[in-house]
């Protein structure tokens, strides 16, 4: 398997780690054999040689010049190439898409994305932005070129929120989602509730990668809301757009509304709910005042939560990470490991 990286962020180099770190392992259980060919980023630069890149030298180069004009020149080495010449010319299968996810045009990643399948390579991405906006055009396309789009981290990070409902849970009818969706405001209303600012708070979950580019997207409820579109479209099968979902974020929230809760035995908790009723689904992200002993308001920190309403299994409730670097990394390997066991399948 060649992979390339669109995009060299925390999470990409994270999946650089796990592919180094693993390597014997990934060999002896999955006969899955990574060689990272290319990376291109945009304010790092990019590398490709297509007889593969050295976990090390590129890990090395980016903690000591955060620029990839400094990873060491071989004969093959190629140096500059921008991200669409890396999707198209590279001799990469697989492109890992890991850029800023856009809340408003899903931009630069649904090209990305959209480039890499019509050149018949699979992607597999963290990227909310192609889920949410583009899933339907996308997936056909990916189906009629034969290639894999894997995209298990949009959600809930490493925890695996979709592949739950696609296969444990397979032939229930589910009626309705509901859940905690972002890690960063979880994570900030509970030092908030320990007596934390807003702003440090805030300040934390990014120095702990938990928290998007532009961190108003977390704090609004933009994130969640795309979450809530990509559950729609992808466990629903209900095409939703983000402005189908009624959103609000934490913003509002002061620690003195925290407060007054904890002493009425209550927490906030940022909740997406998504809910089916005939041909109808409606959603709505909001902050919600929940009993202490409501099993979402127990999630603390950067661990979301999801509950999946089945007719004939009831509730499954499923938390873990919902944010953070290697969490994250290990949702793009789980992607990783299916695509190579589709691969496998497909020999036999
Ligand atoms: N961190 C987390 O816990 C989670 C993240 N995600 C998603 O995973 C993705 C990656 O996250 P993370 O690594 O934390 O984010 P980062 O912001 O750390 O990394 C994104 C990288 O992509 C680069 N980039 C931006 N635009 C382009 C472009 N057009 N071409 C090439 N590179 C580009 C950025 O460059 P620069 O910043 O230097 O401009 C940056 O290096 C995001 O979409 C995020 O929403 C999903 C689940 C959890
Ligand atoms: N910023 C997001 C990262 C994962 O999607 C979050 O905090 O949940």
């Amino acid at each position: 398997m060649k992979i390339a990286f669109i995009g060299f962020g925390g999470v990409g180099q994270a999946l650089v780690k796990i592919l180094r770190d693993r390597r014997q392992k990934l060999a002896d259980d999955y006969d899955m054999n990574a060689t990272i060919v290319a990376v291109s980023d945009i304010m790092k630069g990019s590398v490709y040689d297509p007889n593969g890149l050295d976990e090390d030298h590129l890990l090395d180069t980016i903690a000591e010049y955060n620029h990839l004009d400094y990873y060491p020149d071989t004969a093959s080495s190629i140096k500059g190439w921008d991200s669409l010449k890396t999707i198209k010319q590279s001799n990469a299968d697989v492109i890992i898409e890991v850029t800023f996810t856009d809340v408003k045009t899903g931009q630069p990643a649904i090209d990305h994305c959209r480039m890499a399948f019509e050149n018949n390579k699979s992607i597999v991405t963290t990227n909310k932005g192609p889920v949410a906006l583009a899933f339907q055009e996308l997936s056909q396309v990916a189906k009629k070129q034969n290639v894999y789009w894997g995209f298990e981290g949009t959600v809930m990070s490493g925890t695996p929120a979709l592949r739950l409902p696609f296969t444990t849970l397979a032939g229930n009818e589910i009626t309705e989602i509901k859940g905690i969706l972002n890690g960063t405001t979880n994570f900030m209303l509970t030092e908030m509730e320990k007596g934390l600012s807003y702003q440090d708070a805030l300040a934390l979950a990014q120095t702990n990668g938990y928290a998007e580019a532009d961190p108003t997207n977390d704090v609004e409820g933009f994130d969640a809301r795309y979450k809530t579109v990509i559950l729609s479209n992808v466990v629903m099968n209900a095409p939703m757009k983000p402005d189908d979902v009624m959103c609000e974020g934490i913003s509002g929230l002061t620690l003195n509304d925290l407060e007054i809760a904890i002493e009425n035995d209550q927490r906030w908790r940022l909740v997406a709910r998504i809910k089916k009723e005939g041909q109808s689904v409606t959603a709505s992200v909001k902050p919600e005042l929940l009993h202490k002993n409501d099993p979402l308001a127990t999630v603390m920190g950067s661990t979301n939560a999801i509950v999946y309403d089945c007719d004939l299994a009831g509730p499954v409730m499923l938390t873990g990470a919902g944010a953070g670097l290697m969490e994250t990394g290990y949702s793009l390997l789980i992607d990783l490991i299916h695509y190579q066991k589709d691969k496998v399948m497909m020999k036999q």
